[in-house]
């Protein structure tokens, strides 16, 4: 079904690069989702990301409460760009953003990060995530390992009956940004540790937090109550599934089904499976708290804790509804969307 609000194809004036911007809803606010410069086969497949990805952006807004729908820009590469031709297509980006006249305001994605936000800040301000130093939000990687905690510790209380990670085993996969804050926390609230990444310099933190070092394979299914992705998407297949010995699945990476049929298998095994776009919503909280939501650290603060609340709820609906946790989440997702027709 067609469900975008406004959807930009645009040959960037000073790149010659295809622009997309997809603006999916503005039914509760503004429009937000990252910029990505990615390498594809065929532009349009970079216009199939931009309508998949800005259609999950509002989901994503609805469920952590913000006043946002969602959106998302895609510049599709046939081959990495040198820095002239970058700062060209993020100017490029930044024209066309401006001429939305505020529907939509962008952040880092693939491919970008908070200092790219500044140059396309210099053709618009609505533009989110620029480093601290140019005024705005900075690394939102902290906000989402803060979010990702307040899940664990609602799926903790869900599955075992109380929130405390203390005495928990947690196996976290992929100790990068996000996934080494998570494991630390956790590390301070008296969790059972087991940590995997593909980068061996990662094995220090390991040894720092007293966790057990193991491969990504044997972190998927090891006996543990809680696995929890920090690392790419994709990882919950038939397959891995098959082999999981946990009681549940929560973390900030994002995609993790394979397919939406994967949440079903799931349940079928009796595995929480937190949705992972409420799970990692802290990095959208936090990245958008300081240039668009003139938020204090106290309000910051209660949102990401918010997210705990939200999967409770979504826990308690997906079993009175007898549906899975995802079906649940959607379905939430709709019902705000609706109620702000
Ligand atoms: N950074 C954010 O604010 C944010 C917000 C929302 C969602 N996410 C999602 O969270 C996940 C982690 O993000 P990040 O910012 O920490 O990324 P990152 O690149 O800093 O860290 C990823 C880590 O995973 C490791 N890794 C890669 N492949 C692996 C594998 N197969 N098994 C185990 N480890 C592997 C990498 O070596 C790296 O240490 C991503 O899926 C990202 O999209 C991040």
């Amino acid at each position: 079904m067609f469900s975008h609000e406004r959807i930009i194809i645009r040959r960037g004036p000073e790149s010659g690069l295809p622009i997309v911007v997809a603006v999916h809803s503005t039914a509760l606010g503004q429009a937000l989702g990252g910029c990505r410069l990615a390498v594809y086969r065929d532009w349009r497949d970079g216009l199939a990301d931009a309508l998949r990805l800005s259609a999950a952006m509002t989901d994503k807004c609805a469920l952590a409460g913000l006043p946002n729908g969602g959106g998302k820009t895609v510049v599709a590469l046939d081959a990495p760009l040198d820095d002239s031709r970058k700062q060209a297509a993020l100017h490029d980006v930044g024209t066309v953003i401006e001429e939305l006249g505020g529907i939509y305001a962008t952040g880092p994605d693939v491919g970008t990060g908070p200092d790219d936000m500044v140059t396309i800040g210099s053709r618009t301000r609505h533009v989110f995530c620029r480093p601290v130093a140019a005024g705005g939000s900075g690394d939102s990687s902290p906000g989402t390992a803060t979010g990702t905690v307040a899940a664990l510790r609602a799926v903790c209380a869900d599955r075992f009956g109380s929130p405390e990670p203390a005495g928990r085993s947690f196996a976290v996969l992929g100790l990068g940004r996000v996934g080494g804050r998570v494991a630390r926390l956790l590390a301070e609230a008296g969790a059972k540790l087991l940590v995997a990444d593909v980068d061996r310099s990662k094995h220090a933190l390991a040894d720092e937090l007293g966790a057990t070092w193991v491969t990504p394979d044997e972190g998927l299914s090891a006996a543990v109550d809680v696995v929890v992705p920090a690392a790419l998407g994709g990882v919950l297949t038939p397959d891995s599934v098959a082999a999981l010995r946990c009681s549940a699945v929560a973390g900030p990476a994002n995609n993790q089904l394979d397919s939406p049929a994967t949440a079903d298998l799931l349940q079928a095994r009796g595995i929480l499976w937190a949705p992972d776009y409420v799970v990692s919503a802290g990095g959208v909280v936090s990245a958008t708290a300081v240039e668009l939501h003139h938020e204090t650290p106290e309000q910051v603060t209660a949102r990401l804790d918010g997210i705990g609340n939200t999967l409770t709820n979504v826990f308690a609906a997906a079993r009175r509804d007898n549906i899975t946790p995802s079906a649940a989440a959607a379905a939430e997702a709709a019902r705000r969307l609706s109620k702000a027709g």
